[in-house]
């Protein structure tokens, strides 16, 4: 890679009393790509999510954010690096007492002193990124689909104009087909906006569909690379991930897609996606 890590993980180690969650792990974002991160329940995905946010400080090991070590930071120095990016958390994603559009603009309020006009067409771009329709932003989030509020969530994310994304689980819940559509989104926000993703799924048709490279929480450690590599990694975990009957499933589902569409998707061993 020709640029340093967007975001750096070294020798990060994360302990609750007695439990040891992660054991010296290092782990580079790199400008651009869409990086998946899996694991069992338990092996620590979001700990590492919260620790590379700046809201969980580690037992040891640091994290730098565009090269600075955040875990070393003070509050107001962290908030400027929390302006840098966008994220999406599995729960709790959209202030219930506001529309989506008072929720997208919540961020730009704390930060800048903006026009109700600028306000305005900055909401609408938002809903217009992630596929909302613009009625959308006059409705409570309890008004709109599963899908809709996910979307909405993103364009909150999206509201300070980031160049990192983190998304926690963007597609649970979802039924398959609305979230094949927010695949989709996830890929055009990274090829058409030039986003560097990282993101918490279960899900390995969005890992396919998605993802160049994977991170996997394994044994405390993390094993990285991309899925075709994973494919022949001989870990238990791994190969029962990558092998057993829902990762056959993706495979046909994900050939399947690239027959109908030859730009989506593709298998795990030779998957054409974007890069
Ligand atoms: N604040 C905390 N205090 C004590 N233990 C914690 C804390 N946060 C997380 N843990 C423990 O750390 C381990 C990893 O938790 P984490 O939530 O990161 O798992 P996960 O991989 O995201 O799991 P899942 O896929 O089920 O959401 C768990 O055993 C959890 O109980």
């Amino acid at each position: 890679m020709d640029h340093p890590p967007l975001v750096s993980v070294r020798s990060l180690v994360n302990r609750f009393g007695a439990q040891l969650v992660h054991d010296q792990i290092d782990l580079d974002v790199h400008p651009g790509e869409v990086l998946g991160i899996v694991g069992g329940s338990g092996s620590g995905k979001s700990v590492l999510l919260r620790t590379m946010l700046g809201l969980h400080r580690p037992t040891a090991g640091q994290v730098l954010i565009a090269g600075k070590d955040i875990t070393l930071m003070s509050e107001s120095e962290m908030l400027a690096v929390k302006r840098s990016y966008g994220v999406t958390f599995q729960q709790g994603a959209l202030f219930s007492s506001l529309t989506v559009a008072e929720n997208i603009q919540l961020p730009i309020r704390e930060y800048f002193d903006v026009s109700a006009q600028a306000l305005a067409s900055l909401t609408e771009m938002r809903l217009r990124m992630v596929g909302l329709p613009l009625e959308a932003g006059a409705k409570l989030p309890s008004q709109l689909s599963g899908g809709m509020v996910k979307r909405a969530a993103l364009a909150r994310s999206l509201a300070l104009d980031p160049t990192l994304l983190f998304l926690d689980e963007p597609t649970a819940g979802l039924d398959p087909i609305s979230a094949s559509a927010f695949d989709e989104l996830v890929r055009y926000l990274h090829r058409g906006l030039k986003l560097t993703i990282v993101m918490i799924t279960h899900d390995l048709d969005t890992l396919i569909a998605t993802c160049s490279r994977v991170a996997v929480l394994v044994d405390r450690k993390i094993v990285v690379d991309t899925l075709e590599g994973l494919v022949d990694n001989p870990h238990p975990w791994i190969r029962e991930y990558f092998h057993g009957p829902r990762a056959r499933a993706a495979h046909m589902a994900a050939r399947a897609a690239d027959e109908a569409q030859p730009c989506r998707g593709g298998d795990l061993r030779n998957p054409r996606r974007h890069r």
